[in-house]
């Protein structure tokens, strides 16, 4: 399979439990819940995203024909070193594109997987450290995970359902943009101590 991948570079994870880490992201093009055009975000199944997913124009972007070629991008842009090799797979939505070849691929050069899903999807198999992120409206069939991140505040979502899922930890991610707020995040935590705030951390310190 062909993989589109719209950007690929070394960071810090800025989300989740893993914030902090040293990880190759890996930005797959294209999402099932948006087109990725302004035009589009109004009527969008998801609509508060806050990343360009489209076409494969980002650094290092490109069409890959091989897993074998994708991750051996991955691998040269972690550079040398066997330890804590990390990869986070995201998107878009990756699991439109993540594969058993890739997931193979990048276990073979030494990397733990991590994703991040919308959960409208079945994991691919295979994944170290799954994040799921559910979206107000939409049909979420990963129901189990290492960590459930949900971004905050998103009018129809119901906490006690969610919290009756299958996650190791369940975060609240306070969105960002005009209809974003803090303070409603701040307050899941408070009120429910299930839920850990988590904050947008490659965003405070400048990084992609
Ligand atoms: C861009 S998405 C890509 C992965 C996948 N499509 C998903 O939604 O989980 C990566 C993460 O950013 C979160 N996110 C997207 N837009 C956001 C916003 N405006 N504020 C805070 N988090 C946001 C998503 O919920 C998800 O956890
Ligand atoms: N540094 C950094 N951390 C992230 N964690 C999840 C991200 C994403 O867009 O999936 C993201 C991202 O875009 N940058
Ligand atoms: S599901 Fe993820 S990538 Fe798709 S539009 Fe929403 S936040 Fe963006
Ligand atoms: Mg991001």
């Amino acid at each position: 399979m062909t993989y589109a991948v719209k950007e690929c570079f070394l960071t810090l994870q800025g989300e989740g439990v893993q914030s902090g880490s040293r990880a190759v992201f890996l930005r797959f093009a294209g999402c099932n819940l948006w087109s990725g055009r302004e035009a589009g975000r109004a009527a969008a199944q998801c609509r508060f995203c806050d990343t360009d997913f489209v076409g494969t124009d980002g650094v290092n972007g490109g069409k890959f024909a091989t897993a074998e070629a994708l991750a051996d991008l991955v691998e040269r842009l972690w550079g040398e070193g066997p330890e804590q090799r990390l990869v986070v797979v995201t998107g878009g939505e990756p699991m439109l594109q993540l594969d058993a070849a890739l997931v193979d691929a990048l276990h073979a050069r030494g990397f733990r997987i991590a994703a991040e899903s919308n959960g409208t999807l079945a994991a691919t198999p295979g994944i170290d450290w799954l994040c799921v992120s559910p979206k107000a409206g939409t049909e979420v069939v990963q129901r189990s995970g290492d960590e459930l991140k949900l971004v905050w505040p998103q009018a129809g979502i119901d906490l006690a359902e969610i919290e009756r899922w299958d996650f190791r930890h369940f975060l609240i991610q306070p969105m960002d943009g005009p209809e974003g707020s803090v303070e409603a995040a701040v307050a899941v935590a408070m009120e429910r101590p299930r839920w850990r705030l988590t904050l947008q951390a490659h965003k405070i310190v400048g990084l992609a």
